[in-house]
């Protein structure tokens, strides 16, 4: 099929509970398949975790990033070598240019929470809970989308996910502020579970189309954003791509939660690569055009350099966090910067 024909203009919305009924559920997984072969992104509705877990975690947030300076820095993510915690605005570099945005990280390993909101803590960790499960039902959901038993991918799971709490400012149109995150794939994952925390008005996100047009992610209510990261593009031979996006920033202030399901950090890219290769050797992926953005777009694991998914996140938080990587990593800190791989 010529590339220009599955060319997509927006985002569709997978019915969850369509996986109820086995009579619905060959539906769900036809446009599933359309979902995770020609976009890579998609939205899930009626997605079963909780109202309660999502309100109490949206509200939580101003509460949380309207901390002073300096409480939000008690939780620092410079200080940690996870790279988990709280950074400042233009702290962190996507496509070479500084980030407007901040943002707290969390996963397992964090020790340092803000004693300001002792609440935080548990509602996290509730939050991290459901959607630790609702990753669980989605791979198996993927699996049965691309001719795959259910349990497929279970044991490329790790242990481990990481959530993170973002807030870009509003920025003044004259102030010449546009990239509140820049063009760039998921690198911390399987899969990334979003949950647009703003008002249904406040745009942002946007994900780029085969032919290089920018399509916008609206808040539509009660669903999660659902994309590919790039270790599962790998083991699916290209099958299902880790699409490019990224956010605006605009003159609303916007609030989002990422939810990155881990990937074990000892998987090889030939134990990705061999695992499933008879099997997607006989997809057709889609040999489109990549675009120029898509061109420059750092995918280390994809491309090949680094032998585990460990390294390859490694090598990704280094270059992002560089403060955190000639402290805490100096050994390697040169060689991972200085490649561009
Ligand atoms: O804030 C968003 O909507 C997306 C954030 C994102 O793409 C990321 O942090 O990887
Ligand atoms: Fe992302």
């Amino acid at each position: 099929m010529p590339a220009s024909t599955n060319n997509f203009q927006e985002i569709p919305v997978i019915d969850l509970a369509l996986a109820d009924d086995p009579k619905s559920l060959p539906a769900l997984l036809s446009a599933l398949r359309v979902a995770l072969i020609d976009i890579g992104f998609l939205y899930v509705s009626n997605h079963k975790v909780p109202s309660q877990v999502i309100q109490d975690l949206v509200d939580i947030l101003p509460i949380l990033f309207g901390l002073p300076d300096n409480a939000k820095n008690k939780i620092a993510l410079e200080n940690s070598k996870h790279f988990l915690g709280y950074s400042a605005v233009g702290s962190e570099t996507t496509a070479a240019k500084a980030d407007a945005r901040e943002q707290v990280e969390f996963a397992t390993e964090l020790t340092a929470w803000p004693s300001e909101i002792p609440e935080l803590r548990p509602i996290v960790e509730k939050y991290i809970q459901e959607l630790t499960l609702l990753g669980e039902r989605f791979l198996s959901l993927v699996a049965q989308a691309l001719d795959l038993p259910k349990e497929a991918f279970q044991p490329f799971l790790s242990d481990q996910h990481r959530l993170k709490a973002v807030h870009y400012p509003a920025a003044a149109p004259d102030s010449g502020i546009t990239q509140g995150v820049g063009p760039h794939t998921d690198s911390s994952g399987w899969w990334t579970f979003l949950l647009q925390a703003s008002e249904r008005h406040v745009r942002g996100l946007q994900v780029l189309n085969k032919t290089g047009d920018w399509i916008d992610v609206p808040v539509l209510p009660d669903t999660f954003v659902v994309n590919v990261g790039q270790a599962f593009e790998v083991l699916t031979h290209r099958t299902c791509k880790a699409t490019i996006h990224r956010v605006l920033s605009t003159r609303d202030e916007r609030y989002s939660i990422p939810f990155f399901q881990g990937v074990r950090r000892d998987l090889t890219k030939k134990e990705a690569l061999e695992s499933f290769q008879e099997h997607f050797s006989t997809f057709e992926p889609d040999a489109s055009i990549e675009s120029d953005v898509g061109r420059v777009v750092d995918s280390p694991f994809l491309r090949g350099k680094y032998d585990t998914w460990g390294e390859s996140q490694l090598r990704t938080k280094i270059r992002s966090h560089r403060s955190n990587g000639q402290k805490f990593y100096p050994q390697v800190y040169n060689k991972y910067v200085e490649d561009d791989a």
